[in-house]
């Protein structure tokens, strides 16, 4: 399968890089990381070992593939459909947090699924990718229901070693990796503590409603998730990478954007739509907005 992985930083570099060796693989991604790419390689190190050679390029427009992934971060969703507007492919899947499938159906002509990847990466420099840990990879369609295309995208993945699956019930994964983000992201980041201490710590109550608040707004959609469960996610999730830093924590830490509008953004819309009361979210997500402004104004 041709495959071009829009965004190749450090989850598109993974995964692109672990397509590589059973699929014809390239990579939309910046400079000098592209350049070391094209001229020494791939190197992924940690959980995973592989040297390869994926094509490597900084401009994604009018470029066409079988398939296109999208692994920017979400605030550059836009842009990257915009990119892939120019361009021709069989279907576009998004591996990002937050939710960001419908904006690229807003943008875009191809078929849109919805993906998730529980996979960690770390990029360490150009033409290198730490895979800290070996994860999994659901497809499926936006709406939910088989999906002939998501199976061939799954077995692209499964030729490649990846764990994956074809997923009918994406409506219900996305909501509840959206109440796990909403649970763990936001306390994380104001709190400076890793996915473990969250949960067991002060902010544990924090955590559980606003995971519980995502699960009501994912049931008020139809999305066939309780809030009961979202939270039961929310504590699985955060026990299994409880040594961790979530990424909205890297990056308060480290003076950078995050995703909130992709995550607490996204549940407050989906809230206000349909008269669900989210006060927990609202409140970490107005919080972590303050500080983006204030850290706009500091960069001005
Ligand atoms: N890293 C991880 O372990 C995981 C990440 N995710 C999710 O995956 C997404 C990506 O995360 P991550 O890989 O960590 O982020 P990175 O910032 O490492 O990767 C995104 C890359 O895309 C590049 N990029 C953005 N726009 C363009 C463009 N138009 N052309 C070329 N390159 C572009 C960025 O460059 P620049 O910064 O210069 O703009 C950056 O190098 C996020 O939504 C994240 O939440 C999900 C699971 C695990
Ligand atoms: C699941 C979790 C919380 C893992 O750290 C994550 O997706 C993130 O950090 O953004």
């Amino acid at each position: 399968m041709e495959v071009l992985v829009h965004g190749a930083g450090a989850l598109g570099s993974l995964v692109g890089g672990l397509l590589a060796p059973a699929h014809d693989v390239t990579l939309v991604g910046r400079n000098p990381h592209m350049r070391r790419v094209r001229e020494e390689g791939l190197r992924i190190e940690g959980a995973v070992e592989a040297r390869v050679r994926p094509r490597a390029v900084t401009d994604g427009r009018h470029r066409s593939a079988d398939l296109a992934l999208v692994t920017t971060k979400a605030y550059d969703t836009d842009a990257a459909a915009r990119a892939l507007a120019t361009g021709e492919y069989g279907a576009v899947c998004s591996l990002q947090n937050g939710l960001t499938e419908e904006r690229l159906v807003a943008a875009l002509e191809p078929p849109v699924l919805a993906g998730t990847a529980s996979y960690g990466a770390r990029l360490l420099g150009p033409g290198r990718v730490r895979c800290t840990g070996v994860g999994k990879v659901a497809v499926g369609a936006l709406a939910g229901g088989e999906s002939p295309l998501a199976d061939r995208v799954a077995r692209a993945f499964d030729d490649a070693g990846i764990e994956v699956g074809a997923a009918a019930d994406m409506p219900r994964r996305r909501y509840e990796k959206l109440a796990v983000n909403a649970g763990i992201n936001g306390p994380s980041a104001l709190a400076r503590v890793t996915n473990g201490e969250v949960l067991e710590g002060p902010a544990r109550g924090i955590a559980r409603e606003a995971a519980r608040e995502v699960g009501r707004v994912a049931a008020a959609a139809g999305a066939d998730l309780t809030p009961d469960e979202a939270s039961d996610a929310l504590e699985r999730v955060a026990r299994d990478t409880a040594p961790n830093r979530s990424s909205m924590c890297e990056d308060v830490a480290a003076g950078r954007r995050t995703e909130v509008e992709a995550i607490y953004g996204a549940v407050l819309e989906r809230a206000d739509e349909r008269g669900v009361a989210v006060p927990t979210c609202r409140t970490l997500g107005s919080v972590i907005r303050a500080w983006e402004a204030g850290r706009e104004l500091r960069e001005k």
